[in-house]
């Protein structure tokens, strides 16, 4: 089981196992085949660390905490929050799949314990006694709410309203949820009401691809350029001032990305 991205390239993804594509993540999108690359494939492991590092790098560096936190599509899986989750009081996981709603609600109440590696790995890295079920516990502490979301409202939270938060962690979300750079903006320009000002917003996701598959079934992806993706956030309001790359030919048709950026001050 894994997960590829198919280049804009056209470069042959050795693993793609359909022909038609979609974007109907509600039908089609299973966690548990998700939560399988994010445990075994020794590939994906090398960006799955990527992101690891780079979370990591972002919140050792004192410059970002506060109070709120969102992480924006989580998927099922709160390995995007391990790093962030000792800088913020209270921390909101969310997804537009309600299975995947499910899975992280199964976490939070203790049922399940579904990223110890990934979490040990954090640990590791900030030179941290505490064990795994400590951060374990103490994330779940600090979880205020598991929200279903669309990133393509205007108001993702609909019908609720929820005040803004102080910082926005967004790991191959806004691009899983788009098919198009026209898409791509449009649920860009949904970010910035959602923080406060000044507000970070840490972004991870895929230049030049058309698709990623998960186990059998491929999903549609806007076909992104550093410069379209630096734009859209200007145009927006959202500055981008890191934004690292991982490339790796060998176990990688393309590049992904890292972004911090800061919502302005009007
Ligand atoms: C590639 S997964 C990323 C999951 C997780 N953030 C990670 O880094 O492993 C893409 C996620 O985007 C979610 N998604 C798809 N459409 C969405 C939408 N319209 N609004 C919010 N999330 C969406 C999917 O349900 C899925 O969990």
């Amino acid at each position: 089981m894994s997960i590829k991205y198919k280049s804009s390239s056209g470069k042959a993804d050795h693993t793609s196992k359909k022909e038609s594509t979609t974007d109907n993540y509600l039908k089609d999108f299973d966690p548990r085949v998700y939560l399988e690359k994010l445990r075994n494939d020794p590939n994906e492991d090398k960006k799955f660390r990527f992101s690891l590092d780079g979370l990591h790098e972002v919140f050792s560096g004192g410059k970002c905490f506060g109070k709120r936190l969102l992480d924006l599509g989580s998927g099922p899986s709160i390995h995007s929050v391990i790093s962030a989750s000792r800088h913020y009081d209270e921390i909101y996981l969310s997804d537009y799949v309600p299975q995947n709603l499910s899975i992280l609600a199964d976490w939070w109440t203790g049922k399940i314990s579904h990223m110890d590696h990934a979490i040990m790995y954090c640990l590791d890295m900030e030179h941290n006694s505490q064990t795994v079920a400590q951060r374990n516990q103490e994330m779940r502490q600090k979880i205020k709410g598991i929200l279903q979301v669309d990133v393509r409202k205007s108001n993702p939270f609909s019908p609720n309203h929820l005040p803004p938060f102080d910082a926005i962690i967004s790991s191959f979300c806004v691009d899983s949820a788009t098919t198009s750079l026209e898409d791509y903006d449009n649920a860009t320009s949904n970010i910035p009401a959602m923080l406060t000002e000044n507000g970070t917003y840490i972004f991870t996701g895929a230049m030049d691809k058309t698709y990623y598959s998960v186990g059998g079934v491929n999903f549609k992806y806007p076909t992104l350029s550093k410069n379209d993706i630096y734009q859209v956030h200007r145009k927006h309001g959202l500055v981008i001032e890191m934004f690292k790359e991982f490339q790796n030919e060998d176990i990688y048709d393309g590049t992904i990305f890292m972004a911090v950026a800061r919502k302005a001050v009007e």
